[in-house]
């Protein structure tokens, strides 16, 4: 991959830095976690130095193709600006009027963000064409593009993948530093080697597992993932999150688990509540008995000590996904005992890395340090699809 150097002299270049903003905000729009601004400090602050006018483009959350103001990336460019030391420009949108006259208005040296890239129907199409025309514009804004959001080079999408085609591209410092490190993790890691698996993103990051299941001695399950694991089995998980129409694929991947000797570590007790809220009633049930109307938003104390004995005994770890509803104080106990296990096996000499969004968040929401751990990943799905060997169209694009 092409380093900014070789992008040649930058001073009055107009240069597009897609970096990975989705950070995770409270009722009030204040962000709780800002570990992905703070990771896409390094690569704007050395265009800023080489004089180039730096366009920011980046997506908050979901949207579906029109704006909506609770995904508004303005506190990022709020808080951009403190860690930068000088004000980032906003522009309301991203590739109107605003993002025109803003970029217009930059100086050598100065930082723009854009508004949410999902804004934008093109953003996230199927449609090549459709996604190449908003590509089309995006291009219009700068005359070299940066890819830096790590988080989304595995997103085939206009501002990751069809940009890279229609300007002279380079890969930022964080997406080269993420490489590098997930690369140990590829390349013989020390065994056993066990992957941890939770979080919400289940219909996304069940599909991973199927080549997991080649590179892994084991895997522990946990979150919002191990509901569709017990209905496998066929257990009723009450209201927990399922992906029903997954059931038999899961069903799958545990006969050849089973067939390879790899270990897949399910929960044996659950913490099951009534809602999704912080003070919903709630109690341990096993596994195998939750109730029709509760839903379960943590693994029990049992199954994290099970999940911690496994860690600690690993070489290599990598971990994406919290165990539970972390961001709830009752419903953190599994996360916090998993943290601290692949803390434990840090010390005692083992690769441990931390993937995604939110878990990052987690760790330091419990009062870990970044440095507790071998390496805190900003993508969740862009590691574990790293790591299961597939080629990431937001990274064979830059190595075209
Ligand atoms: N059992 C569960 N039920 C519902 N949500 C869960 C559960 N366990 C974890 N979560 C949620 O998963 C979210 C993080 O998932 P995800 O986005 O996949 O992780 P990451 O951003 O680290 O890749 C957190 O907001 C957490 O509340
Ligand atoms: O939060 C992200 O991924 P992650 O939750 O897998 O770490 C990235 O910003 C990608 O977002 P997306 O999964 O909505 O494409």
């Amino acid at each position: 991959m092409r380093t900014i150097d070789d992008l040649g002299a930058l001073s009055g270049r107009t240069v597009l830095v897609r970096s990975d903003l989705n950070v995770p905000l409270d009722s009030e729009g204040n962000i709780t976690d800002d570990g992905r601004v703070r990771a896409s400090v390094p690569t704007l602050r050395q265009l800023t130095d080489a004089g180039a006018r730096v366009v920011v483009c980046a997506h908050l959350g979901r949207p579906k193709g029109t704006p909506e103001q609770k995904y508004s990336l303005r506190p990022a460019a709020d808080r951009l600006s403190e860690l930068l030391g000088f004000p980032v420009l906003f522009a309301t949108d991203t590739v109107g009027e605003s993002a025109n006259e803003t970029v217009d208005k930059l100086h050598k040296g100065q930082v723009a963000l854009l508004e949410n890239l999902r804004f934008n129907e093109g953003e996230t199409s199927k449609d090549d064409a459709e996604r190449g025309a908003f590509a089309d514009q995006l291009s219009h804004l700068a005359d070299a593009f940066v890819s830096d959001g790590f988080g989304v080079v595995h997103r085939k999408q206009a501002s990751v993948y069809d940009i890279a085609e229609r300007l002279p591209q380079a890969a930022g410092q964080l997406v080269q530093t993420e490489v590098g490190v997930l690369r140990q993790l590829t390349s013989k890691p020390q065994r056993p080697y066990a992957v941890v698996l939770g979080g919400a993103k289940v219909s996304d990051k069940l599909g991973v597992i199927e080549n997991l299941l080649e590179k892994a001695d084991l895997l522990l399950i946990g979150g919002g993932m191990v509901f569709t694991f017990l209905a496998a089995q066929g257990y009723e998980v009450g209201t927990s999150l399922l992906e029903s129409e997954q059931v038999a694929r899961v069903r799958g991947y545990l006969a050849d688990a089973e067939n390879r000797g790899v270990q897949i570590v399910l929960p044996t007790d659950i913490v099951a509540a009534t809602a999704f809220a912080a003070d919903a009633e709630h109690e341990v049930v096993p596994a195998d008995a939750i109730p029709a109307d509760r839903m379960g938003l943590d693994i029990g104390p049992e199954s994290a000590t099970r999940f911690a004995e496994a860690i600690r005994g690993a070489r290599t770890v990598f971990w994406n996904g919290p165990m539970g509803a972390f961001e709830m104080p009752a419903f953190a106990a599994g996360t916090q005992v998993v943290a601290q296990a692949l803390v434990d096996a840090t010390t005692s000499g083992a690769l441990t890395v931390v993937g995604g969004g939110d878990s990052a968040a987690a760790v330091r929401q419990l009062g870990f340090a970044d440095s507790d751990f071998g390496h805190i990943s900003t993508g969740g799905g862009a590691s574990l699809e790293f790591l299961e060997g597939k080629t990431l169209p937001g990274l064979s694009v830059l190595e075209a």
